[in-house]
């Protein structure tokens, strides 16, 4: 116990970027010491976020830091978690049995500071007894926001104008010049009707769209009436919209559904939006999908890998807009998901019911 809470303690200090000066051997030992006593539950966050979360877990835990913007290396991350109480992750981490297990007995809750929890192994979690908390609606609107950024920066061409300007390209105003397709009168489709494609819905209504379709497992009625979204199969949305969005969680069941298969039923026109998961897209399919002009363009704010490599072909092409995950990325968001993620973590920890928590199915 003793070395686990050492282990807890000089990564706490570590991170402090004070590792080898005297001084900070002797807090090292100090904090040893007076955290030994310490009955306070052991935090471990796994990278520098929004102050809020920390600032909350502080006030009943003892909290240990990756400090960095840069992930924390899988080993570190192995060492750094053995005896904690609770896990404050993001998506980067991937959340599994060897983890679970490195953490050891315990560890009661995992929470992860995103909406998506397809690295969070929910099984392994249920059958240590170890909670799980994400943070759903408080980057809802953020989400939806950049949803529609990416897809006017696609459907308008922005990269290339951007790029014209910068270039010395620009010449002189041109009647056929860098026109793309436009979303009034036009047909959007809703791959996945959830909270976030919802959003996006919403969003998209001033634009004068012509007709807003959505596919799903199963209808939401009420909500489509009320944003006036109609409920088609997924056939049907490809084949009749301008705009295809993909909206849907990363789970067995849509892992790299935009395939080959999908892109050809989709119009030739069509400018396809993902601000999901990078896995949900076959990327190879749909970069022959957007050579062979299958489709119009694709606008990704999220890819496989991630980062993108730099001599990815996607980035070779004019018709494809990749931004890097920053879909939730607005200051008020970023620090609602950090004091989410806290606020679940205490409420685990004090055995009252989670903000949001995630039951596996
Ligand atoms: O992608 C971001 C999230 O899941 O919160």
């Amino acid at each position: 116990m003793i070395t686990r809470l050492r282990s807890f303690l000089t990564i706490r200090v570590l991170n402090g970027g004070v590792a080898n000066s005297l001084s900070s051997h002797l807090r090292v030992i100090s904090c040893q010491r007076i955290s030994s006593m310490s009955t306070k539950p052991k935090v471990f966050i796994t990278r520098r976020v929004p102050e809020s979360g920390p600032t909350l877990l502080k006030t009943q835990c003892e909290v240990a830091q990756w400090n960095k913007d840069d992930p924390i290396p899988r080993n570190e991350l192995l060492s750094s978690v053995k005896g904690v109480d609770a896990l404050f992750c993001l998506l980067t981490e991937k959340i599994d049995g060897e983890l679970l297990d490195a953490a050891g007995t315990s560890l009661k809750v995992v929470g992860t500071m995103s909406v998506g929890y397809d690295h969070v192994d929910l099984q392994a979690c249920a059958e240590r007894g170890v909670k799980v908390g994400f943070t759903p609606n408080v980057l809802t609107n953020a989400v939806a926001e950049l949803t529609v950024a990416l897809l006017l920066a696609t459907s308008r061409r922005l990269k290339e104008a951007i790029r014209a300007v910068e270039n010395g390209l620009w010449g002189t105003w041109k009647p056929m010049w860098l026109c793309g397709p436009g979303l009034e009168g036009s047909t959007v489709g809703i791959v996945g009707f959830g909270r976030i494609g919802m959003a996006v819905a919403r969003c998209l209504k001033p634009f004068a769209v012509n007709c807003m379709l959505y596919t799903d497992f199963a209808e939401r009625p009420a909500e489509a009436k009320e944003i006036g979204a109609e409920f088609r199969s997924l056939d049907e949305v490809l084949a009749a919209s301008d705009f295809v969005l993909a909206c849907v969680a990363l789970t067995p069941d849509t892992k790299e559904m935009f395939n080959k298969d999908l892109f050809k039923k989709m119009k030739k026109t069509s400018v396809f939006i993902n601000t999901s998961r990078g896995g949900v897209v076959q990327q190879d399919d749909l970069y022959q999908a957007l050579v062979s002009g299958e489709i119009g363009a694709a606008g990704l704010d999220v890819t496989t890998p991630e980062p993108l490599p730099t001599d990815s072909p996607l980035l070779t092409l004019d018709n494809c807009v990749a931004l890097p995950h920053i879909a939730s990325a607005t200051h008020n968001s970023r620090g609602a998901m950090s004091e989410l993620t806290a606020r679940n973590i205490l409420s685990a920890l004090n055995s009252q019911p989670m903000p949001s928590e995630i039951k596996a199915s």
